[in-house]
């Protein structure tokens, strides 16, 4: 890890209802053009679940309670040339309250669970999303040569070391 290497917390939610997940379509900023979980920058002093919570709120209107949020995976992303390393704190949860609504930031959308428009989003999905499906609980780091490249990776058990 560089020297002048800065972390930068993010969390993103996956929303499950029986076979689906929803995902929302990235309007601006990073990922645009993407269908991804909802998630963001963590406040400084904020708690990552309360962040987690606070922008599922923001992004797609529903309410989840922290409680009901799974802590399912801790990944890594490096972008070559680039100090700031993205360390995504991944939630699963399924126990959903409100009314779907379009936000500035995503237009969400319900999809089947085993059929996600994996050709429009982030490479790595497609790598981690059959754990995260299984329930796996998982680390992951990913090294990226600009947003569509992956150099290489590491996925492993989130207990096994
Ligand atoms: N699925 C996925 N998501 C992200 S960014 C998620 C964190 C985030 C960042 C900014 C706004 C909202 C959410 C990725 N980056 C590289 N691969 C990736 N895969």
């Amino acid at each position: 890890i560089p020297v002048n290497a800065k972390i930068k917390v993010f969390t993103l939610a996956l929303l499950n209802k029986d076979d689906e997940i929803l995902l929302g379509l990235k309007k601006r900023g990073l990922g645009e053009g993407l269908w991804n979980g909802f998630g963001g920058k963590v406040d400084p002093g904020e708690e990552i679940v309360d962040a987690a919570v606070r922008e599922v709120k923001e992004e797609c209107g529903l309410t989840v309670l922290p409680t009901d949020m799974e802590n399912l995976a801790v990944i890594h992303f490096e972008f070559v040339d680039d100090p700031v390393i993205l360390e995504v704190h991944v939630f699963k949860c399924s126990k959903l309250a409100g009314v779907v609504e379009e936000s500035d930031e995503m237009s969400p959308k319900w999809f089947p669970r085993d059929n996600v428009p994996h050709s429009q989003m982030w490479p790595d999905d497609e790598v981690w999303y059959p754990l995260y499906l299984s329930g796996t609980k998982f680390r992951a780091y990913f090294l990226f040569q600009g947003y569509k490249t992956i150099l290489s990776y590491i996925i492993r058990d989130f207990y096994d070391h």
